[in-house]
């Protein structure tokens, strides 16, 4: 089965016995999906040497798409250097798949929050040039099909820096084409935009957006409102922010006609949904049902006892898309109780128990600082995975 780990506790073949799907997303800062799930995997074997663990590393469009992508449907990696979310020159990495037309692409590489430190993070002058470049580059290679991983941005310039490495202009009220790279401090000063240089190559090529979020644009539930704090915004820059977007979202409408404000999604990566819809004429999926539908999800979960899935921190947002909902709503279709460890619970996980996660475990076993949780995360998830293995079996005894 594509891009299924199928291990057996003793390297064995698929038994009918106690079958466990392990499925969590990348611990941000600390594991990739496949050494969470890696980790999990030695916890359950632990406590069940017969047990037969499926690993499909997951992700919903955030930081670990390519991993889950390439790890699905195969392919390589190819590595650029572009603009990072300040500036600065990284080394971003993508994925083209196997067939050599699809690339997979996660804006997080270039234009992601782990790229700085939490001093440096300033989503008034962080930019996605470096994601536009990485799209041009996938067009550059022939790419015709291009999926794009939203989310753990460190952006909130609705896709500006993207547009203009593709070859859109934004001019001032002067007329003058606006030079720095497009940021959350330049939205409000856009007066006309110009894309007849657009790229040409996009017009023959699929853009999906895999989305990790459902949040619009603009407002309470909006792009800079919901994900702006993490991004290093006071409450007072939340709202230049906000009216900064949608002063991009009506200059957009009056150069093209597209309606991007409400749409559900394109408040993802601070708004680069947004930008993708209007200039590349992409398609929005929420990322987490693409990934796993190419990692063959509801398949792996036939007949297993129990489904492990894990992110970082869980809390309300978790619901708006990010793995461990996806999970557990395809999960609940087929009956099988799903587990969820996460680095740290915050405000509203409970929602969780709605969308039905069976039960929320938080790895840390004792007072911990977070860069100790963080550096230990293996460990932890590993011991977290035994103890539910254990209480799951003996309950199975009983
Ligand atoms: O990048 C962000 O703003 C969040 O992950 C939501 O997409």
């Amino acid at each position: 089965m594509s891009g299924l780990n199928n291990l057996g506790a003793n390297g064995g073949q698929p038994s009918a016995g106690f079958r466990v799907v392990v499925s969590p997303d990348s611990f941000k800062g600390s594991l990739s999906s496949v050494e969470a799930a890696e980790a999990i995997r030695s916890g359950v074997c632990r406590a069940a040497p017969d047990a037969h663990v499926t690993i499909v590393p997951m992700a919903d469009g955030g930081e670990g798409t390519v991993d889950a992508v390439l790890a699905a449907a195969g392919g390589e990696r190819v590595t650029v250097t572009v603009t990072g979310p300040l500036g600065e020159p990284v080394e971003a990495a993508y994925g083209i798949l196997s067939d050599g037309r699809t690339a997979v692409i996660e804006m997080a590489a270039a234009s992601g929050l782990p790229l700085l430190s939490a001093e440096a993070r300033d989503p008034m002058a962080a930019t996605t040039y470096g994601t536009g470049q990485l799209l041009r580059d996938a067009l550059e290679r022939g790419a015709k099909r291009i999926m794009i991983g939203l989310g753990g941005s460190a952006t909130n310039d609705g896709g500006m820096g993207m547009a203009q490495a593709l070859g859109v202009r934004f001019l001032d009220r002067t007329g003058q084409e606006m030079t720095g790279y497009g940021c959350g401090r330049l939205l409000a000063d856009i007066e006309s935009i110009d894309s007849a240089g657009i790229d040409p190559r996009l017009a023959s090529a699929e853009v999906t957006i895999l989305s990790d979020v459902t949040n619009p644009l603009c407002g309470s539930d909006g792009a800079s409102a919901v994900y702006g704090p993490q991004k290093g915004a006071t409450p007072e820059l939340v709202q230049r922010l906000d009216a900064g977007l949608a002063h991009y979202a009506a200059r957009i409408a009056a150069h093209n006609g597209r309606l991007v404000r409400d749409v559900p999604g394109a408040g993802a990566a601070g708004g680069l949904g947004a930008g993708l819809l209007a200039f590349c004429n992409a398609e929005m999926k929420p990322g987490i049902r693409v990934i796993m539908e190419l990692a063959g999800f509801e398949r792996a979960v036939e007949g297993a006892r129990l489904v492990i899935t894990g992110e970082g921190r869980t809390d309300g947002q978790t619901a708006f898309g990010k793995v461990p909902a996806g999970i557990a709503d395809a999960a609940r279709r087929t009956g099988v109780p799903v587990v969820c460890l996460s680095g740290g619970l915050g405000e509203g996980s409970d929602v969780l128990y709605e969308h039905g996660i069976a039960a929320l475990f938080s790895i840390a076993n004792r007072p911990m600082a977070l860069d100790e949780a963080m550096r230990d995360a293996g460990t932890l998830l590993a011991e977290a995975a035994e103890n539910i293995v254990r209480l799951y079996r003996a309950g199975m005894r009983s």
